[in-house]
């Protein structure tokens, strides 16, 4: 299959940049609804089917293939069963956490994160939060999703406010999501977690997938260090749910099979050279 052609300049730059020198790369990817299509009980993610074979014939191409996300990263390891990419390193919690080579690196919580522990399920109660509402407590950060309520938005406006004054007690973030929102600690996100990884790794070229409100700091990341030098392309797993990210993308596929379907097409061009 041809590629699919990115719809800025920048874009299509980065995608030739890539191709032309692959083994420079690095090519960075969300998790949820970016590898691993949406699912109404978060415990039961599990990716395209697939895209980790996809990820494992390009990771024997481009220097580096990472995931950078908002759950835990041995988390998003064990769902993805992303171990069987040679290499891949995992950023986990938005890139407070890393996997790398069988280990997970990772500094303490702070200690607002147990205020919030000891305080979200009351004041869930007392807001007469609807049935369905759940709270994901992944450590470092705790979320409430509202996916499996009756009516998910109107779940997230009635809890929005109080978690975000929860959030400010505790010195903590509020980080909105697809039908979700989580308090999470401050001093990171996917952007700085992309940039630095790129500088670590000497990478000459970019890319970037994701779908959700906590990757387009990443987006912005690539669009900075094209201004130093380093071509870079974003893609946007599209959904309904979330329309800024395609906003801000050089390249939107549909979804994770999109997704996956691309990454085949790149293995393909990368064969032809
Ligand atoms: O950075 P990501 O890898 O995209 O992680 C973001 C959040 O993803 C998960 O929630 C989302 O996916 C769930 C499973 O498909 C879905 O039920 C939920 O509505 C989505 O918001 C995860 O549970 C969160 O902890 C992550 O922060």
């Amino acid at each position: 299959m041809p590629l699919p052609a990115p719809s800025t300049h920048e874009g299509r730059a980065a995608l030739d940049a890539v191709l032309t020198d692959p083994a420079k790369a690095l090519a960075a990817f969300d998790f949820d609804g970016t590898l691993a299509p949406i699912v109404d009980d978060p415990r039961t993610s599990a990716p395209y089917p697939g895209i980790v074979d996809r990820l494992v014939d390009l990771a024997g191409r481009l220097g580096t293939i990472a995931v950078v996300t908002g759950r835990p990263a041995d988390t998003a390891l064990r769902l993805g069963g992303l171990d069987r990419v040679p290499g891949i390193i995992v950023l986990g919690h938005y890139g407070a956490e890393r996997w790398m080579d069988g280990r997970v690196v990772a500094a303490d919580p702070p200690p607002g994160v147990a205020l919030v522990r000891s305080e979200l399920p009351v004041l869930i109660d007392s807001l007469d939060a609807p049935e369905g509402t759940w709270i994901e407590d992944k450590g470092r950060s705790l979320a409430v999703h509202t996916r499996r309520t009756a009516d998910p938005e109107a779940a997230l406006t009635l809890l929005a406010p109080h978690l975000s004054a929860l959030a400010e007690r505790a010195g903590l973030r509020v980080e909105p999501g697809r039908m979700v929102i989580e308090l999470r600690p401050q001093g990171v996100d996917k952007g700085e977690a992309l940039s630095a990884l790129v500088d670590e790794r000497a990478a000459g070229a970019v890319l970037y997938a994701g779908d959700d409100l906590g990757d387009l700091p990443a987006f912005e990341a690539v669009t900075r260090l094209r201004t130093t030098g380093v071509p870079g392309l974003t893609v946007c797993s599209s959904s309904s749910e979330v329309t800024e990210v395609a906003d801000a993308a050089d390249l939107v596929v549909p979804g994770p099979g999109g997704l996956a379907e691309f990454l085949g097409d790149v293995a393909d061009a990368l064969n032809r050279r």
